[in-house]
C-alpha cells in the first residue's frame, strides 16, 4: 500500500504563537502606564476566578529578551502579539507615553533580529480604563480615540511590521463585557451589547482608513468563528441555529466584509437592535488585506424558549474529548470554517491567528520536558484541518497557536492552561511541553512532521 504523500505547506507559510498583552505582560502600571478595565476588573473582587489577576502573570514586560529567543529556539517564524493601548497612551488619548512605545518597538525589533515576522493586535480586550469613564465602546468616539491610538503605532512601528489587526474578537468583549457581565467592563445590559459591537467595529473601520493614508503593509480584523450545527432538521432547531451563527459568527465578518448586518439580529436583539446610520456601515466596510480566524471548537445547537437573549442552547456532545472549558475538540469543524468564509465571503486571504487547547495538565514535575499529548493530538488534527482546507481552495496564509504559554485566561485566571510552554507561577520558569517539540517538528518540515 503506497504511503500517503506527506503534507506540506507553502513555503511563505506563516507558523507562530499568539499571545496578548494582557495575559502575559504583567507589570501593567510600569513606566508610566495607564490602568486598563481589565486591571481594574481584575482588582474587582469576584469577578475573576481565584482572585487571580494579571499584575506579574507571566512577567513578560521583563523577560521579553529570553522570551523572544525562546521563540527562536522553537523555529517560530512568525509571533502574533497585542499593544498595551494604555502603555502607549495612558490616558487612551492624547499625552504619548515614550517608554510604552519603546518597549514595543525594541520587541520588534529583536524579533526581526530572530528572523521571526510579527503580527501585531491594536486591541486585544485591554481598553484603557480613562476611555472607559468616558463611556468606552458605547461612546460613538471611541472610533477616533482608536484612529489615533492606531496612528501613533503605524507611525512608529509600520516600516518594520508587515501585519496589522485592528481588533481581536469584538464578539468577546460586546457579549462577555457588556450583554453578560462576565468580561471586563463587567455590564449586563442588550441594549449596550449592540451599540458597542458597532462602535467596535466603527473603530475598526476608522482604523484601517487611517493605515491606508500612511501605511505600506497589511492589516486585518480577527474573529472568534465558532461553527452552528443544528441538533436536528426541525424547524425550531435550524432557527435557533441560524440565530447563533448570526450573532457570532455573522454579527462582525459581514458588516466589514459586505457593510450590513445579518437579519437575523433584529430577532435576536429585538427592541434593543438600533437603526443604524448607512455611513456608519460606509466607514466599517473597509478593503482588508486579510482575516484572522480564532477557531477553538463548535456548538450544536437546539430552540431553547428559555435561553436569553438566543433562545438557543448548545447540546453536549459526549462521544468527543472536550477541553477544561468545556469545549468539545472537533477538527472537523475548523475545515467546515475556512470553507464557510471561502464560499460565503469570496475566498479571502485567512490567518489562522488562534487555535489550541486547555487540557489538564500535570502538575510540574522537574524535567526538560512536561507530557501534553492530548494537546500534541488536538494540534495535530488541527493543523492537518487546516491542511485539507487549502487543498479544498481556502486561501490560508498562517497558523499561530494559542498559546506560546500558559497565561491569565480572563476570567478563568491562571487556572486554564493553553500554553505549549508551561509558566510555574511561582518561580517563573519557562518549560517546553511535548506540545512544544511537535509544534516545533512540524514547523521545521514544513508540514511533513504531522
Ligand atoms: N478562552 N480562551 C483562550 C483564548 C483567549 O485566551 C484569547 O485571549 C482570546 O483571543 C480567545 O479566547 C481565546
Amino acid at each position: 500500500m503506497t504511503k500517503p504523500a506527506p503534507i506540506l505547506f507553502p513555503k511563505d507559510f506563516l507558523w507562530g504563537c499568539a499571545t496578548s498583552a494582557y495575559q502575559i505582560e504583567g507589570s501593567p502600571l510600569a513606566d508610566g502606564a495607564g490602568p486598563s478595565v481589565w486591571h481594574r476588573f481584575s482588582h474587582t473582587p469576584g469577578r475573576v476566578q481565584d482572585g487571580d489577576t494579571a499584575d506579574v502573570t507571566c512577567d513578560h514586560y521583563r523577560r521579553w529578551e529570553s522570551d523572544v529567543d525562546l521563540m527562536h529556539s522553537l523555529g517560530l517564524n512568525s509571533y502574533r502579539f497585542s499593544i498595551a493601548w494604555g502603555r502607549v497612551l495612558p490616558e487612551g488619548t492624547g499625552r504619548i507615553n515614550a517608554a510604552g512605545l519603546d518597549f514595543y518597538e525594541r520587541l520588534v525589533d529583536r524579533l526581526l533580529s530572530r528572523g521571526i515576522q510579527p503580527m501585531v493586535t491594536l486591541f486585544h480586550w485591554d481598553l484603557p480604563a480613562a476611555l472607559d469613564d468616558r463611556g468606552g465602546w458605547l461612546n460613538r468616539d471611541i472610533a477616533q480615540w482608536f484612529a489615533e491610538y492606531a496612528d501613533v503605532m503605524f507611525r512608529r512601528l509600520d516600516d518594520r511590521v508587515n501585519y496589522w489587526t485592528t481588533l481581536n474578537e469584538p464578539w468577546v468583549v460586546a457579549d462577555g463585557g457588556y450583554m453578560h457581565g462576565v468580561l471586563a467592563p463587567g455590564h449586563r445590559n442588550i441594549f449596550e451589547a449592540p451599540r458597542a459591537a458597532h462602535h467596535l467595529m466603527m473603530a475598526h473601520g476608522a482604523a484601517v482608513q487611517a493605515y491606508r493614508a500612511t501605511g505600506r503593509n497589511k492589516i486585518g480584523l480577527v474573529v472568534n468563528i465558532e461553527p452552528k450545527y443544528a441538533a436536528s432538521q426541525s424547524d425550531a432547531d435550524c432557527a435557533a441555529t441560524r440565530r447563533a451563527e448570526a450573532y457570532m459568527n455573522r454579527q462582525y465578518l459581514e458588516p466589514a466584509l459586505l457593510g450590513s448586518y445579518p437579519e437575523e439580529l433584529h430577532e435576536v436583539f429585538g427592541e434593543a437592535w438600533p437603526q443604524w446610520p448607512a455611513a456608519d456601515l460606509r466607514l466599517i466596510k473597509q478593503p482588508l488585506d486579510y482575516i484572522g480566524v480564532n477557531y477553538y471548537t463548535r456548538a450544536v445547537v437546539r430552540s431553547d424558549p428559555t435561553s436569553w437573549p438566543l433562545k438557543a442552547t448548545t447540546v453536549k456532545q459526549k462521544q468527543h474529548t472536550h477541553m477544561e472549558t468545556g469545549w468539545e475538540v472537533y477538527p472537523q469543524g475548523l475545515v467546515d470554517t475556512l470553507l464557510w468564509i471561502k464560499d460565503q465571503y469570496g475566498n479571502p486571504p485567512v490567518y489562522i491567528t488562534e487555535n489550541g487547547a486547555c487540557f489538564f495538565d500535570p502538575p510540574q514535575v522537574e524535567g526538560p520536558v512536561l507530557e501534553d499529548p492530548l494537546r500534541v493530538d488536538y494540534l495535530r488534527k488541527h493543523i492537518t484541518a487546516v491542511h485539507t482546507a487549502m487543498q479544498r481552495g481556502a486561501d490560508i496564509r498562517g497558523y499561530f497557536a494559542w498559546s506560546l504559554f500558559d497565561n491569565f485566561e480572563w476570567a478563568f485566571g491562571f487556572s486554564k492552561r493553553f500554553g505549549i510552554v508551561h509558566m510555574n507561577y511561582e518561580t517563573l520558569k519557562r518549560t517546553l511541553k511535548s506540545s512544544a517539540h511537535f509544534y516545533s517538528k512540524v514547523i521545521a518540515s514544513n508540514g511533513a512532521a504531522l
